[in-house]
């Protein structure tokens, strides 16, 4: 058996700037060339997938076209849909490729749950960006026909509407995804960090709230007794001095050298931050290793290990 690997896909794996369907599949089909590498290294893989963009333009076109007879879905159900829609590609591209490379595995989405605390405070505070940008002007008008909503500016790119984001405790699903791994099935789960749920008793009650894809995909790695977290994104690997003329990148890291770097604020919030506090949860937790790195670096980190790999302790050489 190969190592059980959680692999979160960033936002660059799915979307760039055109949203339609066509666009993002084939964005998926050349995610997917990436991915399939890890399974030709023995690996069995878990997939997770963000939706902030997914889900936010879900909510417009359900609000443009509700009517009392057809009325909009709530959040917790919108990400759900995106769930099925963006499992649905990854599936299909997966199976392509799949299939093109004599791979026998196949590839199943679960719609999953994720529990949350009622009383968690972010539901006071929505930090989440979800959907397309917008200018100050427009950010103003959706704010006058939608006084309940917040929008926030995000990073210099534009506004965006924000929403809840509460940190996940639990994984409903997780026996399910077990089960599929055992069965040698690769399974996509947590998609856009779950669908929000708290505990009532014996229900289990949704929640309008986006959880952030890499405390999902942590979680879920830490349930089913993950061997590594691997976090793709946009860039190969984290840096210090990230940008500046004396940016240094972090090849292999321990928990203690990264707390440092976050109390120096090296780490956007919203953006790089989330990634290495959830390498640093899943480190702490299981004492195995968790990697941050691009989806173009797929073959250097099978291959030669590059990437940043943070670990409890880093041994130095002598
Ligand atoms: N210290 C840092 N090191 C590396 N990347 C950073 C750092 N600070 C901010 N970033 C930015 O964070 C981005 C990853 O966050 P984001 O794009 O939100 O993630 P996702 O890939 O999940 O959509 C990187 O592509 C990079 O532009
Ligand atoms: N749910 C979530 O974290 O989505 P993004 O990664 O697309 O923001």
């Amino acid at each position: 058996m190969g190592r059980k690997i959680v692999v979160a896909l960033g936002g660059n794996a799915i979307l760039s700037k055109d949203a339609s369907a066509a666009a993002q599949q084939q964005a998926l089909l050349a995610t997917a060339k990436q991915l399939v590498k890890f399974v030709e290294n023995g690996d069995q893989l878990i997939i997770s997938h963000g939706n902030g963009p997914q889900v936010g333009n879900l909510l417009l076109q359900q609000a443009a076209g509700s009517t009392e007879e057809n009325p909009a879905m709530p959040l917790d159900t919108a990400v759900a849909m995106t769930q099925g829609s963006i499992g649905y590609w990854m599936q299909n591209a997966m199976n392509q490729v799949l299939k093109e490379k004599g791979l026998k595995q196949t590839v199943a989405t679960v719609v999953t749950q994720v529990e949350v605390s009622a009383d968690d405070p972010a539901f006071k505070n929505p930090t989440k960006p979800i959907g397309p940008f917008m200018s100050k002007g427009e950010a103003d008008l959706a704010k006058k026909e939608n006084p309940d909503f917040t929008f926030i500016e995000d990073s210099g790119r534009g506004y965006r509407r924000v929403v809840p984001s509460p940190k996940p405790t639990g994984v409903v699903e997780t026996q399910a995804v077990k089960t599929l791994v055992d069965a040698g099935i690769i399974p996509i789960s947590v998609g856009g960090g779950g669908i929000p749920v708290v505990t009532n008793g014996d229900q289990l009650i949704g929640r309008e709230a986006v959880i952030d894809k890499d405390f999902a995909s942590e979680k879920l790695a830490e349930l089913v007794d993950a061997d590594a977290l691997i976090i793709l994104t946009a860039v190969p690997n984290i840096y210090v001095n990230f940008n500046q003329p004396n940016q240094k990148k972090l090849e292999r890291v321990s928990v203690a050298e990264l707390e440092t770097y976050i109390e120096e604020n090296q780490f956007a919030p919203g953006s790089m931050l989330p990634k290495v506090q959830a390498a640093i949860d899943f480190v702490k937790a299981t004492g195995n290793q968790a990697v941050v790195t691009a989806l173009d670096n797929i073959e250097g980190f099978v291959k030669n290990g590059s990437g940043t790999v943070i670990s409890k302790k880093v041994s130095v050489r002598s």
